[in-house]
C-alpha cells in the first residue's frame, strides 16, 4: 500500500513516497519544492510517480497553501489527511497549554524522535532540535510527555533581521569561530551560538527535571551545519517529520 508523506514547511514543501504506511518502509521517491513552485508538482515531479494509496501530511504554512497542495493531489484518487496536534498520539502526550496550537511539524517530529529512541533502548528524556526557517527545541520526559519547547528565529531570519535593522551590516557569510575578528565571522558565529546556547539551556532544564542524561536528536536541512557547534553530541536524523508521519500512518491506516 503506497504511502505519500508531505511536510509543508515555512519555506519549502518536502515529500516522500514509501511502499507502505509503516516505520521502516522502503523509500520509492522523494523531493522538495519552494512554496512558490508547488503549483507545478502535478505536472512536474509527481506526474510520473506510482499512485499513492494513502497520504498523510503536516502543514504549518496556512490554509491557502494547504489548498494549493490538495489541488495538486487531485492527480490521484487519494484522500488528503493532515495531522493536527492533539493531547495524545502515538505514545506521546502533549503538555502545551492548548495542544492543538502546537505546530504540527513540531508534534510529528517529536513522535518520530521518541520512537527513534525507543527503537534503540529503554525510554529516556529527549531533546529534539529542528533547524530550518525557524528553529525549535523540544523537551520530552522519560514517560513520553512533551513538557515544552522553544521557538527561535532560524539562522537566515537572524541575519536578515540584522541586515535590515542596522545601517551597515551587509557582508558575506563567514565562519563559526570561538573569537570572531571580522564582521562576517561575528554574524555567522553569533547566529550559530545563539541556537547552540539555547539548546544547551533546554538540555540543562531537562537534565535537572528528570535527573537523567537526555538523548539529543537534531533534524532539519541545516542540522549538519549546526552539529559541530553544539555543546553536546547530537544524533543527526535526516527527516524526523517523515519518520513521525510513518508512525502515525501505521496507527491510522494499519500499515
Ligand atoms: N550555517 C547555518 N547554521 C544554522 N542554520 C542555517 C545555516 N545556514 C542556513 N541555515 C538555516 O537553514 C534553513 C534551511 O533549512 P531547511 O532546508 O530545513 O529549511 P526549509 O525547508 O527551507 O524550512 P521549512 O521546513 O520551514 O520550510 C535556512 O532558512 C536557514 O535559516
Ligand atoms: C514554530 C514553527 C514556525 C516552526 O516551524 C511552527 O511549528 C508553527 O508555526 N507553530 C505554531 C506555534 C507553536 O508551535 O506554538
Ligand atoms: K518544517
Amino acid at each position: 500500500m503506497t504511502f505519500l508523506a508531505i511536510d509543508v514547511g515555512n519555506t519549502r514543501l518536502k515529500w516522500a513516497l514509501y511502499d507502505a504506511p509503516r516505520p521502516g518502509a522502503a523509500l520509492i521517491a522523494h523531493g522538495a519544492e519552494f512554496l512558490d513552485h508547488i503549483d507545478r508538482l502535478a505536472e512536474g515531479s509527481w506526474a510520473s510517480l506510482p499512485h499513492p494509496e494513502r497520504m498523510l501530511g503536516c502543514v504549518v504554512a496556512g490554509d491557502a497553501v494547504k489548498r494549493r497542495v490538495q489541488e495538486q493531489m487531485e492527480l490521484w484518487d487519494v484522500a488528503p489527511s493532515w495531522v493536527v496536534s492533539s493531547a495524545q498520539e502515538a505514545g506521546l502526550t502533549n503538555g502545551y497549554d492548548h495542544p492543538s496550537r502546537l505546530g504540527s511539524d513540531r508534534w510529528v517530529a517529536m513522535i518520530g524522535a521518541r520512537h527513534h529512541v525507543l527503537a534503540r533502548g529503554p525510554a529516556r528524556p529527549l531533546v529534539v532540535v529542528m533547524v530550518g526557517t525557524a528553529v525549535t527545541v523540544e523537551c520530552i520526559d522519560t514517560e513520553g510527555r512533551f513538557m515544552g519547547g522553544l521557538i527561535l528565529p532560524g539562522h537566515g531570519i537572524m541575519l536578515r533581521a540584522l541586515e535590515s535593522g542596522t545601517a551597515g551590516l551587509h557582508v558575506p557569510t563567514g565562519e563559526v569561530r570561538p573569537f570572531p575578528t571580522n564582521t562576517s565571522d561575528a554574524l555567522t558565529s553569533g547566529g550559530t551560538y545563539a541556537i547552540a546556547g539555547a539548546v544547551e539551556r533546554m538540555y540543562q532544564h531537562l537534565l535537572q527535571h528528570c535527573g537523567q542524561e537526555p538523548a539529543c536528536i537534531m533534524t532539519g536541512g541545516a542540522g549538519w551545519k549546526m552539529a559541530p557547534s553544539m555543546t553536546r553530541p547530537f544524533e543527526l536524523v535526516d527527516n524526523l517529520i517523515f519518520d513521525g508521519l510513518l508512525e502515525i500512518a501505521a496507527r491510522r491506516f494499519g500499515g
